[in-house]
């Protein structure tokens, strides 16, 4: 920052690289934090221009398009002026940011024909008073995709529920204590073990935070271990466990819980998650593809990397990275996964299957594929199973698409098979 810079520039600078790494290097958001906030010392700041940026991914249809409604000659998509008006329009019309220092925080950093550009485009939108349309749209190519998967009705549901950020859902350690933590909380439950609070919970200030009697996780990622059931002392493998909201609910529930996965830094995490919780697994750096397959378990859950679509609401960027390609690689490697994860599966034991996608090629189309292999059968997951509000479809499978439970503030989007061998 030079001495002359107005305050706040540094927040939308960190805003656009943020931007920056999304859209055009493909970088997760979060990912993307640690560099492009470096310049920033306090928290509040790094958490505005994280906010500012989200809020770009969220809207930017409707962005982009309120600002070829006032350009003569079409801006390139990467183009920094572009990245600019983004910015400054969001916090105008979407942040409650008065207009003059929407502008006046993003001109800094421009230089030239493109500073008087953005001058000239902001200005001719605001004298409009151009706004931007309430649900947001979907970026164009994630509607026809999933218009085409799952209709018309559910793309509605997706921009009812990209419109405001979701509710903060908790599993308790002891389901038996629902009702107590619902109140202590003032939240509400909607099934043994759950807690939903409103948007915005700070919850770390919480009771029961630091004595590790809950963790968040959305309900729809509750799923996969609940359909495990009660371990009874018997044997499970958490794959791709980290950072271990699968792994604690399976060790809450009686599971002996063996935790594998490849990244160093997001197992520290389900380490301390433990210790807070005070639950135990036995953890390991593994690469599932790169390991035998024994010992044997009961039961085997594979939460396989995955387009993560299901996330959207909270993690916009996932609707602009994943592109057909990257979904297809992701199906693939899922697939050579459940094969693998297969070996570990004692003869009568269970194996589930789980990806927070919206995208069938990721849930449906390989759990189908790993259906046809002989030594495994389909084991139908029964209402009984379920949270009310969450149905299985066909073939006893769990598909959790946006506007489920939408009067009670929705879930993530998800998808659950369970298989028995032999
Ligand atoms: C969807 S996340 C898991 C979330 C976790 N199950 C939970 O409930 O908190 C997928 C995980 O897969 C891990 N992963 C990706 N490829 C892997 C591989 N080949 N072997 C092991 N882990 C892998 C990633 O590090 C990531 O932590």
């Amino acid at each position: 920052m030079t001495d002359k810079e107005p305050a706040g520039v540094a927040t939308r600078r960190a805003a656009m690289r943020l931007l920056d790494a999304v859209l055009r290097q493909g970088v997760p958001l979060e990912a993307a934090l640690a560099n492009a906030a470096a310049g920033l010392e306090r928290a509040d700041d790094r958490a505005f221009a994280r906010a500012i940026a989200s809020e770009v991914l969220r809207r930017l249809p409707d962005l982009d398009a309120l600002i070829d409604a006032h350009t003569a000659k079409r801006l390139p998509g990467d183009a920094k002026a572009r990245f600019a008006l983004r910015i400054a329009l969001v916090q105008a019309r979407a942040l409650g940011t008065p207009g003059h220092a929407a502008i006046a925080t993003v001109l800094p950093l421009m230089d030239g024909g493109p500073r008087r550009l953005v001058h000239g485009v902001f200005g001719a939108a605001m004298r409009a008073d151009a706004r931007l349309p309430d649900p947001p749209s979907l970026p164009k190519a994630v509607e026809k995709r999933w218009r085409k998967a799952w209709k018309q009705e559910m793309v509605d549901a997706a921009r009812a529920a990209i419109a405001a950020p979701p509710p903060v859902d908790l599993s308790l350690r002891d389901p038996a204590a629902t009702a107590e933590w619902a109140e202590k909380l003032g939240g509400a439950s909607l099934a043994p073990g759950h807690v939903r609070l409103p948007r915005g919970a700070a919850v770390a200030e919480l009771p029961g935070f630091a004595d590790g009697q809950w963790w968040v996780q959305d309900i729809a990622a509750s799923l996969p271990a609940r359909v495990l059931g009660q371990g009874e002392g018997r044997s499970a493998l958490d794959l791709c466990a980290a950072p271990g909201g699968k792994t604690m609910q399976l060790a809450a529930a009686g599971w002996k819980v063996t935790a594998t996965d490849m990244s160093g830094p997001r197992l520290e995490r389900l380490r301390e998650n433990l210790e807070r919780t005070g639950l135990a697994a036995d953890v390991r750096q593994a690469d599932v593809m790169a390991e035998t397959p024994e010992p044997i378990y009961d039961a085997v859950l594979l939460d396989a990397p995955c387009s993560a679509t299901g996330i959207f609401r909270r993690h916009p960027d996932v609707l602009h990275r994943a592109t057909d390609r990257a979904i297809a690689g992701l199906a693939e490697q899922q697939a050579a996964m459940l094969r693998q994860a297969a070996g570990w599966v004692k003869p009568g034991g269970v194996l589930v299957y789980a990806v927070c996608s919206l995208e069938p090629a990721e849930g449906e189309a390989v759990a189908d594929g790993f259906a046809a292999e002989r030594e495994f059968t389909r084991d139908p997951i029964r209402p009984e199973e379920l949270p009310e509000g969450i149905t299985a479809g066909g073939a006893g499978r769990v598909r959790v698409l946006p506007g489920t439970m939408a009067g009670e503030g929705g879930a993530d989007g998800f998808f659950v098979a369970r298989f028995r061998k032999g």
